[in-house]
């Protein structure tokens, strides 16, 4: 039987049991968001009521009383009522130890005629972001950083190649190194080589090693870095700045899946998972010519666009507690004058800008908070394309438009169909007057 009618099918004990052995938390839900059974893994690590019978799905993760999709959030069921489809989103889950991040899958159960008799809701918890101050490791809830998010958890089980996007100190790295702890080879080593400022000669002993008597000084053999990142990732820090020169033995190197060692003979064969970052437009480079076409079509399979702060802004306060507790010995919390005047620096440094304010500042403070004047006197103000136009002489509409989109991309742009909604207009429509207005 159907269950958005709810009664609830007589098959169900016997599957709640058979999900009941196994060992990823998972709920089953009727299309109008009933919570039916809950299995042993969801109970044992979310905690449920004793009778789930009157219980609601988004009531138990969201402590919410109406469903995700009404509440601005995307709702996996929803999607997959509509599709008939398997609907994969990530969010944060109220659980017995606080909020945490949560990717959540919804997919159908069906009869023998292809009716859908309830939904199966599979819930795992992302233990590579925090969304609490943690003292560790990647943290953020901005609708920016949950996608950032989603993308590294869906990428990191397969062996996928991936290029992080995005400006100077936005935590590609960091990125880097959370996608390797969620991948297959998280046992293995994660080797960072670092390619801006390498020379060729450097480049090639470092990476593949080299044979006693190679060159003179070569007194012991040495182990590369590609040899030393085997069964692990290899990871190719500022790719863009790498020079042509190397980029054809980087490519030859993926092309063929082998190397040898300077001065050796023998081929030895390659096995790593390869993710680079750059803060460069690689793509502009490949046009001009300064990075070779070939190279970018081998790395750019899966890019992933880190975003900068300013497209994260709400993230500001979870990170500068994150931070003071990874800085100072010491407790400290930022007087609200001293976060209001972060709020509105541009941050072109982006989080590392972040952490070398806070870290002066520690040192500045003589207390445990942190006030205004222990932070930089030139902190550059977000454009306030708003003001601007008020206090101009009268412009024309269009162009008054165009500063208000800038503005509003700038302060609330990070998720664009919430924007969409926010200034009543249909996300296409945005898009096309994003485009039009040049932003
Ligand atoms: N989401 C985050 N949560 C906590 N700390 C972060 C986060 N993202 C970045 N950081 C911190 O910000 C600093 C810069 O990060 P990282 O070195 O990974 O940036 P990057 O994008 O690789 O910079 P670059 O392009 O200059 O190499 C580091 O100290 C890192 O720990």
């Amino acid at each position: 039987m159907d269950l958005s009618g709810n009664p609830i099918p007589e098959l169900l004990p016997d599957v709640a049991a058979l999900i009941d052995s196994m060992p990823e938390p998972r709920l089953f839900i009727s299309a109008d968001y009933r919570v039916l059974a809950a299995n042993r893994a969801y109970r044992e690590q979310f905690g449920v009521p004793e009778d789930l019978s009157h219980h609601f799905c988004y009531e138990l993760s969201h402590h919410i009383s109406v469903p995700c999709d009404q509440a601005g959030e995307s709702c996996p069921l929803k999607t997959c009522r509509d599709t008939g489809e398997a609907s994969r989103v990530l969010h944060i889950h109220h659980t017995p130890r606080g909020q945490e991040h949560v990717d959540v899958e919804v997919a159908p159960i069906r009869d023998r005629a292809g009716r859908v008799l309830f939904y199966v809701e599979t819930v795992r918890t992302v233990r590579r972001a925090r969304s609490g101050p943690s003292a560790e490791g990647l943290v953020g809830r901005s609708p920016a950083f949950n996608r950032l998010i989603a993308l590294l958890e869906r990428v990191a089980p397969s062996d996928a190649t991936v290029l992080l996007l995005g400006e100077s100190g936005t935590g590609k790295e960091l990125a880097a190194q959370a996608l390797h702890d969620a991948s297959t080879r998280a046992r293995g080593p994660f080797v960072a080589v670092d390619c801006a400022g390498v020379t060729e000669t450097l480049f090639g002993s470092e990476l593949f090693g080299y044979e006693k008597g190679a060159f003179t000084g070569a007194s012991t053999r040495k182990t590369g870095l590609v040899e030393a990142a085997a069964g692990g990732t290899l990871f190719f820090d500022e790719i863009g700045d790498m020079p042509l020169c190397l980029q054809v033995k980087l490519l030859r190197l993926l092309e063929s899946g082998t190397f040898r060692r300077v001065g050796g003979l023998e081929p030895l064969r390659a096995n790593f998972r390869l993710v680079l970052a750059t803060h460069r437009d690689i793509k502009a480079m490949v046009e001009e010519g300064t990075f070779r076409r070939d190279l970018y079509y081998r790395i750019s399979a899966f890019p992933i666009r880190v975003p900068s702060l300013r497209e994260r802004r709400e993230d500001l306060p979870l990170l500068v507690d994150s931070l003071l507790q990874r800085l100072c010995q010491q407790r400290r919390s930022l007087h609200p004058d001293a976060l209001a005047a972060l709020l509105e620096h541009k941050f072109p440094g982006n989080i590392r800008e972040l952490r070398n304010i806070l870290e002066r500042a520690c040192l500045l403070a003589d207390g445990d908070t942190i006030l205004p004047e222990h932070l930089p006197e030139d902190l550059e103000p977000v454009t306030d394309y708003v003001k601007e136009a008020a206090e101009e002489e009268i412009v024309p509409l269009e162009e008054a438009e165009r500063r208000y989109l800038r503005w509003a991309l700038e302060r609330h742009g990070s998720d664009r169909r919430l924007l969409a909604q926010k200034l009543g207009l249909g996300e296409r429509t945005l898009y096309r007057k994003l485009k039009d207005a040049g932003v």
